[in-house]
């Protein structure tokens, strides 16, 4: 069977004006424009099966929503070819409308104005579903999302980051998509509300066989989710295929983090190479396992350590590395 999804070798590159200071220079650019060229995405391949959910991965600005616009069909690619359902997507026709879904994280769709269930009938009419079966299907989505009854009736702009979240997933999956692409929806939830939707939607994939990309920046949603990864960095590939296949492939590393002085963390540099965490004062160590008892030994001998914590090769150790790599 032909792949859903297929990505071939597609680019795409944002022009950007920029703005000179001052009257003058202001006029010239009225004649003369000067551009930056932005590349967000660089000659990316990747396809996805039915009942396939692929994880995109990458630190900021590495190109993920600007693929995620791309193989939706927000945005046209300057190079390649992207096909979705057999059928462009940036052509957006009603047939591939019905069949496909865009969940953005950080953009709603949601009526401030309105309450889930009214949402729900505007969008049974938009997509030509019966309209008591449209308030069945949400009702249905509500539970498994553990939204009640009252929040489904409550105005939007009264409802919580979460409840708002499992309303915008009710209505983009209201017309049963069998192809979704869906850019953080995890994005600043709790950890319950995380998991269910990480539930809800692995549930979901199940039942209607459905083809899925996610990106996030949460490790669980991606380790608990994605049958396939590709990870992004500065717009190409780093990295595509399983969990699995990646950590077979990387040196085991474990990583231990602890609090320490400055004048500790010298003297601990003598051995090991010790790198800063994002907390004050809290830093790091990798090492492979069979340095264990050593590292332990020296942490012990040369500094009061306090809050010590180890941890195995972790897949965000492990991409961490690859992202390390990728720099040298
Ligand atoms: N509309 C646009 N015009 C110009 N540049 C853009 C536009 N959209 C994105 N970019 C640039 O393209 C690059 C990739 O951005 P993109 O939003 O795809 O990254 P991302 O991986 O989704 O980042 P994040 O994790 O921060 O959301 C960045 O340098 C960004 O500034």
């Amino acid at each position: 069977m032909q792949p859903k999804i297929i990505v071939k070798n597609v680019s795409k590159t944002y022009r950007v004006y920029i703005k000179e200071n001052g009257v003058v220079n202001t006029v010239k650019s009225f004649f003369k424009r000067r551009y930056e060229y932005i590349e967000a995405v660089k000659g990316i391949s990747f396809t996805v099966n039915q009942g396939e959910i692929l994880g995109l991965i990458g630190l900021n600005g590495a190109g993920k929503t600007t693929t995620i616009k791309l193989v939706s069909g927000i945005i046209k690619a300057d190079k390649g070819i992207i096909r979705v359902l057999g059928k462009d997507p940036f052509l957006r026709s009603k047939e591939y409308r019905n069949k496909v879904s865009l969940v953005m994280g950080q953009r709603s769709q949601l009526d401030p104005d309105l309450s889930i269930i009214d949402s729900v009938k505007l969008f049974a009419s938009i997509y030509s579903i019966d309209k008591r079966e449209a308030i069945l299907r949400a009702k249905s989505m509500a539970e498994e999302l553990g939204l009640s009854e009252i929040d489904l009736q409550k105005q939007v702009r009264t409802l919580s980051l979460g409840q708002r979240m499992k309303g915008e997933l009710i209505l983009s999956f209201l017309h049963l998509p069998v192809v979704i692409f869906l850019d953080e929806p995890t994005i600043g939830l709790d950890f319950f509300t995380q998991r269910a939707i990480r539930n809800y939607l692995k549930n979901y994939k199940k039942k209607y066989n459905a083809s899925i990309i996610l990106t996030s920046h949460y490790i669980t949603d991606i380790e608990d989710l994605c049958d396939n990864i590709y990870i992004l960095h500065k717009g190409q590939e780093l990295y595509y295929g399983t969990i699995e296949k990646l950590k077979s492939m990387m040196p085991n590393i474990r990583k231990v983090r602890f609090n320490a002085s400055n004048g500790a963390v010298e003297r601990i540099s003598k051995y090991y190479k010790v790198e800063e965490a994002s907390e004050e004062q809290e830093y790091f160590i990798r090492f492979s396992p069979e340095e264990t008892i050593n590292v332990m030994r020296v942490l012990s001998n040369e500094a009061e350590i306090s809050n010590i914590n180890f941890h195995d090769d972790n897949l965000d150790i492990i991409i961490e590395s690859l992202y390390k790599g990728a720099e040298k």
